[in-house]
């Protein structure tokens, strides 16, 4: 697989092109007694052309760091510490500000991807609606563009699928579609939480798959959140593991599977089944 890794050059100020670098960032949620803290610092690279899995227990914060990185976080968050997207001091943004990188340079799909398509519209009109109110382009151009997304996420008859709504399709194609809407606007990230956990075990190889393909053919910077070590260490570059709002460990993911030197880690890995997950070829045996 062909490495064009258009956007891994690093500028000057050091942060890597289309990644992100996320230092002691913190949140909260409350205030005095009622206080609950999420995150207690995390520091993390996500470079780009490259697959940062956050794994741990439920609860640990992975995906409360997935949606600080896309500026979703819920009413009442408090947000501290730095997330650097290529020059730009992503936290105290203003909304309007963070809308220009939330959905284009930075994308999010979630376990259920109904989550992100509405039910009363064709593929085609959300596909092409949200790449027109990003880019200005005209309808037709669009229309090629989500073809063109439709096509490299392997949607089989793309014509036929921009007519239909979301309920015409299974939960793998839906799946493949919501990355094709992600990948409209020429994302540089892309936060994938739990893509894989609602699908039949049947089609979720192919879904992981196709984010390595995209990682790798594209240059995206990808978080991937799952709270399957299994499926983390047949995808990711590296692992990062999380618990109560910390980064415990984070290293290539053949050192966090095969060594691990947090006994979180250890007890997460002893936890595992016997085969089907420490393969070392990026293949799920
Ligand atoms: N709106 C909110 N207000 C207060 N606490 C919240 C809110 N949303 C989530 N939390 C808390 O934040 C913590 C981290 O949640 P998060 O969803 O990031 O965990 P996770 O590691 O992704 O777990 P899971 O694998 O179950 O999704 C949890 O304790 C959760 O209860």
């Amino acid at each position: 697989m062909g490495t064009t890794n258009r956007l891994e050059a690093t500028d000057p100020g050091g942060a890597p092109r289309g990644g992100v670098v996320i230092s002691g960032l913190t949140l909260s949620f409350g205030r005095g007694e009622a206080r609950k803290e999420i995150l207690r610092g995390i520091d993390l690279d996500v470079p780009a052309g490259k697959i940062t899995g956050l794994a741990g227990e439920s609860g640990s914060g992975k995906t409360m760091t997935g949606l600080a990185v896309c500026g979703l976080l819920p009413a009442g968050a408090d947000l501290g510490g730095s997330i650097r997207f290529e020059d730009t001091e992503l936290i105290g943004l203003k909304q309007r500000s963070m809308n220009r990188f939330r959905g284009a340079k930075i994308a999010m799909i979630f376990q259920d991807p109904s989550a992100s398509l509405h039910p009363m519209l064709t593929i085609e009109a959300q596909l092409v609606d949200h790449y027109r109110h990003h880019t200005g382009a005209s309808k037709r151009a669009g229309r090629e563009r989500a073809l063109e997304m439709l096509g490299l996420v392997a949607v089989p008859h793309p014509e036929a699928a921009l007519r239909k709504y979301p309920h015409q399709f299974s939960g793998g194609q839906l799946q493949r579609i919501a990355i094709a809407s992600a990948l409209m606007c020429e994302p540089s990230v892309l936060i994938a939480d739990e893509p894989t956990t609602a699908l039949d075990v049947t089609v979720q190889a192919g879904i992981l798959r196709l984010l390595r393909k995209l990682c790798d053919e594209l240059g995206i910077a990808i978080i991937l959140v799952t709270h399957d070590l299994g499926v983390m260490s047949a995808l990711a570059d590296t692992i990062a593991v999380m618990r109560m709002g910390e980064i415990v460990e984070h290293g290539d993911r053949y050192e966090v599977i095969t060594a691990p030197r947090h006994p979180y880690t250890k007890a997460l890995i002893d936890a595992l089944p016997e085969s089907g997950a420490r393969s070392s070829d990026g293949t799920e045996s």
